[in-house]
């Protein structure tokens, strides 16, 4: 199979705390477009995955390509600019600036030298905002205070700035963790309309969550990808059940 016709691949990957292998020989394939969820017991290597792909570990080995570019060499700030984005579990907006000003200053605009000093209020900016605050369906707050919002609108705030971005590959860490039913409700919603035009990986521990977004699940176990295919034929592997979804 081509390299071309996956957004991220990647092959033989491994990473080594103290000789254990928290990423053992790990492939995994993600289409471009495609929303993959990603679940697994504690420990099994998940959020060690994100991380070695954003660039925040380093592969002891093994293959990250994104976009015919290899990923496990590169600094953290250029796989960003190669257009990943990362969202880890607790949210990092400024609380004291507006969801406006939370979503502008994530405008991409440091690409070259002059780019911070010539930064305007141009109107590309004023667009995207008002586009990523429809999507995260914080369009009637952009006045207000970050700090005042729930819990579950300061984690889609926080995925409107990394929208700001435009990332052809979104990476989500237990994007719903102490939400209310109706912010999980939103957030599958909101999951789905953003990933029409990106790839994204999801680690969930929420079952049901998981079975409102996922089209491919991946299981993760001990460092090593323990099946692989839709919910539902997922959930009725023995093997998934044994380590996993039965306890
Ligand atoms: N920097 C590190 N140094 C040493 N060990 C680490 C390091 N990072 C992760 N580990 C170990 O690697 C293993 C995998 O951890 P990881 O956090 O990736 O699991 P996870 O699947 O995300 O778990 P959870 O569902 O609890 O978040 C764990 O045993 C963890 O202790």
């Amino acid at each position: 199979m081509s390299q071309k016709e996956f957004a991220l691949y990647i092959e033989d990957l491994t990473v080594s705390f103290d000789g254990f292998k928290a990423i053992d020989s790990l492939n995994l394939y993600i289409d471009k477009d495609e929303l993959r969820v990603i679940i697994g017991p504690n420990g099994a290597g998940k959020t060690t995955l994100l991380d070695l792909i954003c660039g925040k570990t380093r592969a002891s080995a093994g293959s990250i390509r994104f976009k015919d570019e290899e990923l496990t060499k590169k600094p953290e700030h250029e796989i960003v600019r190669s257009g990943v984005g990362r969202k880890f579990q607790t949210p990092s907006i400024y609380e004291n600036l507006s969801v406006f000003q939370n979503l502008e200053v994530s405008f991409p605009k440091g690409r070259s030298v002059f780019g911070a000093l010539s930064f305007e209020r141009t109107e590309e900016v004023l667009e995207r905002v008002r586009k990523v605050a429809e999507e995260i369906g914080l369009a009637d707050k952009l006045e207000t205070e970050a700090g005042l919002l729930s819990h579950g609108q300061k984690q889609w705030l926080e995925i409107g700035m990394l929208l700001m971005q435009e990332p052809e590959l979104l990476m989500l860490d237990e994007p719903i963790a102490g939400m209310s039913a109706r912010e999980r409700e939103l957030t599958a919603d909101l999951l789905k309309r953003i990933c029409r035009n990106r790839s994204m990986i999801v680690i969930e521990h929420d079952m049901d969550f998981v079975k409102q977004i996922a089209s491919k699940v991946t299981v993760m176990h001990q460092g090593k990808i323990l099946a692989e295919g839709p919910m539902d034929v997922v959930q009725a592997d023995p093997k998934v059940i044994d380590v996993y979804l039965g306890h």
